[in-house]
């Protein structure tokens, strides 16, 4: 028998507090039926994990939120990687996936690392507290990556609206979305604008894949859409992350003292907060076929809501899964997905982090939570809104 729930995971309640909802989630079964949406749910590790991989029988180019590409139209040209399957999703991402190698970001580690410790310096000389989020979180990833990108200075302020109002956008249309659906035009005719080849700095991620359509591995028509990932993927997914780590380690002051001891842990740090935290919360498939999880068949068109953030505190997968533990091997977790779409900017994300972390241990010795914290609510990400903070 198919459990069924009829709670609202894009509601204030569960988007406030996941945890208890997810918990439910894992004990109640494989797949677990959404009655109000309509939709089925995955929260265990291993369902979730077989589901990504499983791109033939759980596909993305019906899209991965809850809107259905087979019924209602997008609201904005579907991605390349993000909502393609193969074949059309092979020549973008081997082209993203070069730009963004590790190898290939060995050349902004330096710039990045005096930016972050700029950054630091300037906030310790103007007092001991102030809000990570604008002053780290937000801070930090807006100066470094619009420029790796190559898009002009004017009009950035665009970037985080328009992140935020994609991840709602992959949920449903509630509240959060309508209250921002009167920009999204304007907000879209901005991003698409920055990947036109001639606004794009010469030796940016986004004039290399200009540079790939020229070499023939993606077309013209490809290449906007492909910078469109970029601007789209990248800032506000490694602010949420990057916030998400502060509150980690300014909660866990053993876990800082750990850090500020080897601050090479610093990309274990970022990997075990992602874990921890899942900024990014949920994806959305789209069946097939009549595909099986466990003992209940999902037929053929169906959505299927993906909870990473239920994976990656599965005890059936994790020790002890609600600690924020250096200590811990956080690898396989789902919070940059799984299989073919496995997050492809992983390594710029965590490049900032290094960064970042790494400043912040050589430079201060305690942080701590210095006020009231305030989520940011999203259909998609798991955000803070404020984060006040005290450094000694
Ligand atoms: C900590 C920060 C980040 C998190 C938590 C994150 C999370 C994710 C997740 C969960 C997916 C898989 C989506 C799916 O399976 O449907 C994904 C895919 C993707 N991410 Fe990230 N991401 C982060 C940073 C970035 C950055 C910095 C970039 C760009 C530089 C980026 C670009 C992309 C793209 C283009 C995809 C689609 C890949 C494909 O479908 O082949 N992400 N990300
Ligand atoms: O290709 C895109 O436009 C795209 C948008 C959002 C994401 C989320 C998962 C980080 C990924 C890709």
């Amino acid at each position: 028998l198919l459990p069924t729930s009829d709670a609202d995971p894009f509601g204030p309640e569960i988007l406030e507090d996941p945890l208890p909802f997810h918990a439910d989630l894992r004990d109640a079964g494989p797949v677990v039926h959404l009655s109000r949406y309509d939709v089925y749910a995955m929260g265990r590790y291993e369902h979730v994990h077989a589901a990504l991989r499983d791109w033939q029988g759980f596909q993305s180019g019906a899209g991965v939120g809850l809107s259905n590409f087979r019924t209602e139209p997008p609201w904005r040209p579907p991605s390349l990687l993000l909502e393609s399957d193969p074949p059309r999703h092979d020549a973008p991402r081997r082209v993203l996936a070069g730009i963004l190698a590790p190898r290939e970001l060995r050349r902004l580690r330096e710039g990045w690392s005096a930016v972050a410790d700029e950054l630091v310096d300037a906030l310790l000389a103007a007092g001991d507290e102030f809000d990570a989020v604008p002053a780290l979180a937000e801070a930090f990833p807006l100066r470094v990556f619009p420029d790796a990108v190559g898009i002009p200075a004017e009009g950035r302020e665009n970037l985080l609206p328009y992140g935020d109002f994609l991840f709602n956008a992959f949920g449903p249309h509630n509240d959060l979305v309508a209250a921002a659906a009167h920009r999204a035009p304007e907000l879209g005719a901005w991003v698409n604008a920055r990947c036109a080849r001639d606004v794009l700095a010469p030796d940016g991620f986004g004039a290399r894949i200009w540079a790939a359509a020229d070499r023939g591995e993606i077309t013209a028509e490809q290449a906007p859409l492909v910078v469109r990932s970029l601007l789209s993927a990248g800032v506000d997914t490694t602010v949420q992350a990057l916030a998400t780590v502060l509150h980690a380690l300014a909660t866990h002051p053993e876990q800082w003292r750990r850090l500020r001891a080897a601050p090479q842990l610093a990309r274990v740090a970022f990997d075990e907060a992602i874990r921890w935290g899942s900024p990014v919360q949920t994806f959305f498939r789209t069946a097939t076929t009549d595909v099986r999880v466990g003992d209940t068949v999902v037929p053929d068109g169906r959505k299927i809501l993906m909870f990473l953030a239920s994976a990656n505190h599965d005890p059936r997968r994790w020790t002890d899964p609600g600690a924020f533990d250096l200590s811990r091997d956080p690898s396989g977790h789902l919070g940059f997905g799984f299989g073919i779409h496995q997050c492809v900017g992983q390594h710029v994300a965590r490049l900032e982090a290094e960064c970042l972390l790494t400043a912040l241990a050589r430079r201060v010795e305690t942080i701590e939570i210095a006020g009231p914290t305030r989520r940011h609510h999203n259909n998609t990400m798991r955000a803070w809104g404020s984060l006040p903070m005290r450094v000694g």
